[in-house]
């Protein structure tokens, strides 16, 4: 738990703007690190400088031909003393309730959520230059497994599993790119990026917390705990991240979808990679309610993000932002919210890097809702004082069509210990502002479009200032929800004016008649 003065608002340091406002910096991606270590480095397992050394660009070091990657990661594994368990989230500090991680557990004794607790004083022997240095070493590069952006961080994410058990895709490291165009001409803004978490092996940020998951489930099958498959509701997601970590890993799948409620590229993603796919008549909500009575009775894993193990993979995120920042600290972080287990994650990451001296404060965190489906809106809209779960009506922005979230209080518990802000966007807004989005050379999904939308709010109410450092979450392709800009640019779209649209022309094939289209283009096109 952070200390209030740590903390609060006003007095804290965590939330001055420590950076310079000039020009934005290109975030150094592959710089060759300088290793610092505390003298007692050696005892740091798979971190060890020797480990560092015989993992670095030297040809002399390169694996035998006949050696694969997992076979190097197994000749060079050392042991360590770091370690994790689950404790009921936010629990009382007197509270000694705990599991193993290779426990088959999703909630405490008193019915609360769980969460992975890492021994702090094992990685607290290391300082903060320490952990930056080992990560920044390993980005981008093929060793088993620290070439993933989750593995890259492994002794603060499953610092126990064996690299043989892990299932990776080598997630994470996605781009943050500099909206430049985006920032100046529609928020006057300098320093505006987005995390682009949906450039990813299945096309979401849900791969950051499936390699996670799906590699404990790898080891408990390993240790023949009862486990015949992995199970989810998804708003599409989700459902596509599990099926193909489970299809990498040869576990059956199974995945329960609200029929007619995600997009096509969404479904085929299950298909292809064979899970056993039920389409459902009802909901996100309905689906979750079946999937998590269905596993209480059969030997099927929950991968839903209750399942906190999904956030340990998914706070990697913010460690990766920091490190693209050279570890200097954005002031603001946008997450589109549904299930609000990603907010959690966000801050997770964060504050695992103050408490660990990698950075001085944390990033005010911004959740932002559909007005469809914003459960978290109206209960910080009564100052926390109620929450009421609603019936989510249908959105473009689909994948957080969720009226009843399971990571509520998870939520909550990031956004007051950040200062947080929850915004929501209608239909419209969040539409334009995909299209807007889209108009500047990115490619972005309707969710990354409520983001937008929160973003261009508060920069127009003042609160966001027009130098703030400011990262915006993008959270899935846009390839996956090519529908809704099919929709937007043909103009077809009941109660929405489509200001942004850009519909094709028809024109004959004739030469005379393109090149009258074309002078009229060339006419009004900006010089
Ligand atoms: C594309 C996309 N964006 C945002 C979210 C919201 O994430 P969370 O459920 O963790 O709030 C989801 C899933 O819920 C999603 O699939
Ligand atoms: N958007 C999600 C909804 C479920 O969220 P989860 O993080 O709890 O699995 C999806 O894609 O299914």
């Amino acid at each position: 738990m952070a200390s209030s003065a740590l903390f609060h608002p006003n007095t804290s340091s965590l939330f001055h703007k420590t950076k310079p406002k000039a020009a934005p910096q290109k975030p150094k991606l592959y710089s060759f690190p300088v290793i610092a270590c505390s003298s007692s480095s050696t005892d740091a397992g798979d971190s060890s400088p020797s480990l560092f050394s015989s993992l670095s660009h030297n040809h002399k070091n390169r694996r035998p031909a006949e050696e694969n990657i997992r076979d190097e990661a197994r000749r060079l594994a050392q042991s360590h003393n770091f370690s994790a368990k689950y404790v009921p989230f936010n629990a009382d500090p007197q509270s000694n309730e705990s599991y193993s991680l290779d426990e088959i557990v999703y909630r405490s004794r008193s019915g609360s959520l769980l969460d992975v607790q890492h021994d702090m004083e094992a990685l607290r022997k290391f300082d903060g230059n320490y952990w930056k240095s080992l990560f920044d070493s390993r980005i981008g590069k093929t060793t088993w497994p620290y070439g993933s952006g989750v593995w890259s961080k492994k002794e603060w994410v499953l610092p126990e599993i064996d690299s043989d058990d892990i299932v990776s895709a080598f997630e994470g490291n996605s781009n943050l790119f500099w909206a430049e165009r985006f920032g100046k001409q529609f928020l006057g803004m300098n320093d505006l990026w987005v995390k682009h978490c949906g450039i990813s092996h299945t096309g979401s940020f849900k791969d950051l917390g499936m390699t996670v998951l799906v590699s404990q489930v790898n080891r408990l099958r390993k240790m023949k705990r009862p486990v015949v498959g992995v199970g989810c509701a998804s708003t599409g997601d989700t459902s596509a991240a599990l099926s193909a970590y489970c299809a990498a890993a040869g576990i059956p799948s199974i995945v329960f979808l609200p029929a007619n409620k995600i997009s096509i590229a969404q479904l085929v993603q299950p298909i292809s990679n064979g899970a056993f796919v039920l389409s459902i008549d009802t909901d996100f909500d309905g689906c979750m309610q079946l999937i998590r009575e269905v596993t209480a009775e059969l030997p099927i894993y929950l991968a839903n993000s209750l399942n906190s193990l999904r956030l340990e993979g998914q706070k990697t995120a913010a460690v990766e932002i920091l490190q693209q920042f050279d570890w200097e600290v954005p002031d603001w972080i946008i997450v589109p919210g549904g299930n609000l287990g990603n907010i959690y994650a966000f801050y997770k990451g964060f504050k695992m890097c103050y408490d660990l001296g990698l950075v001085d404060r944390i990033p005010r965190l911004i959740c932002a809702q559909a007005a469809n489906a914003n459960p978290l809106y109206m209960y910080y809209k009564t100052k926390w004082q109620e929450f009421k779960p609603v019936k989510a009506n249908t959105t473009y922005a689909s994948a957080i069509q969720i009226g009843d979230p399971v990571s509520i209080d998870r939520a909550v518990f990031a956004l007051k210990n950040t200062n947080g802000i929850v915004e929501e966007a209608t239909e419209e807004e969040l539409m334009d502002a995909m299209a807007q989005a889209d108009s500047t050379g990115m490619f972005i999904c309707p969710h990354t479009g409520v983001a937008l939308t929160a973003l261009i709010k508060l920069r127009s109410s003042g609160v966001i200032g027009p130098t703030d450092r400011t990262v915006v979450v993008s959270t899935a392709h846009g390839l996956k929800f090519t529908q809704s800009k099919i929709d937007y640019h043909s103009n077809n779209i009941s109660d929405i004016a489509c200001r942004f649209a850009s519909p094709p022309l028809q024109v004959k094939a004739d030469f005379g008649t393109v090149m009258d289209v074309l002078r009229t283009y060339l006419e009004k096109a900006p010089k």
